[in-house]
């Protein structure tokens, strides 16, 4: 059994539909899951360190990361991620040229911090339809697939 910590930034929902989904799924399979929303909860960078798995979530706002990840992605450079697996999700809009910039801005800082980036990133186009909602799950399966040859 693997322990994971997921967070989450998402202003209308869509995001955390798709934590939802990777969620139930990680959770079905037997494993540990701590949640936590960037939002409402204190999150510590060192508290990651507890885990073997990190998934982070995050829309996109002009650009780049929305406010509320800023501070966790700047207390990155305190902690030394190696030997964690890292996965990234997140809803994005294709009107926007930066389609999910956030998940790319946090997928290129993990390796600096010794971190392993899940290949994957999962971005969704608004708000997840059924077909999304199933690309959630596979890609909480492939997650859990390269963790446990990590372990
Ligand atoms: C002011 C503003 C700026 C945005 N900038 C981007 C952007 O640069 N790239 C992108 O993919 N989406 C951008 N979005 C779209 C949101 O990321 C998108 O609506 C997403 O579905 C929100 O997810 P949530 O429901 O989890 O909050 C922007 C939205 C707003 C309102």
């Amino acid at each position: 059994m693997a322990k994971i910590i997921m967070m989450d930034a998402s202003m209308t929902g869509s995001t955390e539909m798709m934590a939802d989904a990777i969620g139930d799924y990680i959770k079905g399979a037997g494993h540990e899951l701590v949640r936590k929303s960037f939002d409402f909860d204190a999150i510590d960078v060192q508290e990651l360190l507890d885990y073997d798995g990190i998934l982070i979530g995050s829309y996109t706002w002009d650009d780049d990361l929305p406010y509320e990840v800023e501070d966790f992605y700047e207390e990155l450079d305190e902690v030394d991620l190696t030997g964690k697996l890292v996965g990234v999700f997140g809803s994005c809009d294709s009107f926007y040229d930066s389609y999910g910039a956030a998940l790319e801005t946090i997928a290129a800082r993990i390796p600096t911090i010794g971190g392993t980036m899940y290949g994957e990133k999962l971005k969704v186009e608004l708000e997840p339809n059924d077909e999304d909602i199933e690309h959630c799950k596979q890609f909480a399966a492939g997650f859990l697939e390269q963790l446990s040859k990590m372990e």
